[in-house]
């Protein structure tokens, strides 16, 4: 089972993910993949940190300045994006019930080994949640299923996503 999320940024794909890697771990589910979070300084977003969910690793994924690769005003570090995000993407391949993807997005698709990885994902019949940037979701059609995620209908699609899952793995409500 694949689901994808998307929707407008800092509307809570974020939050809905590792709401739903809580209850998950809660039942006893080894979760893997990665979470990114939005860094602010004086009220304005410089940046995101990535980070592991099962090691809770924790790397900058970009910061606004000069450099490159670039991503409108922020520079995106690949080297940590390997070392925290496409690293625990692998370790979640071989190890986790469920692979968390989040985002799937501009600033990601700059590693090489991420685009590679997300490939492989793909390919795997591994339960997969991920958040995709708007301007991705194409690649994905037919592949799963696509939540539209807005304030009014986060917390439903939260429910439902929780729903699904406890399905797959055979929980009862
Ligand atoms: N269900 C919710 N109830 C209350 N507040 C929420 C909820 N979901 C998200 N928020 C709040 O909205 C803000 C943005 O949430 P979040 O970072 O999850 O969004 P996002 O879609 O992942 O953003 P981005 O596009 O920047 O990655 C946060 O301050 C978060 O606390």
């Amino acid at each position: 089972m694949k689901l994808f999320v998307t929707g407008l940024p800092g509307v809570g794909k974020t939050t809905l993910v590792l709401k739903v890697a809580k209850e998950m771990q809660g039942l006893g589910l080894k979760i893997g993949g990665f979470t990114t979070q939005e860094v602010r300084e004086k009220g304005k977003r410089v940046g995101f940190k990535i980070k592991a969910i099962d090691t809770e690793e924790e790397g900058i994924l970009a910061w606004v300045g000069e450099g490159y690769p670039r991503v409108g005003k922020y520079v995106v570090n690949l080297e940590d994006l390997n070392r925290v995000g496409v690293s625990a993407i692998r370790r979640a391949i071989s190890e986790a019930d469920l692979i968390i993807i989040d985002e799937i997005g501009a600033m990601e698709y700059k590693s090489k080994d991420f685009a590679m990885i997300i490939n492989e994902v793909l390919k795997k019949d591994k339960p997969l949640l991920a958040t995709v940037h708007r301007r991705y979701t194409e690649r994905f059609r037919g592949m799963g299923r696509l939540y539209v995620l807005t304030t009014e209908n986060r917390e439903k699609i939260k429910d439902e996503v929780v729903k699904e899952l406890k399905t797959l793995f055979s929980f009862k409500d």
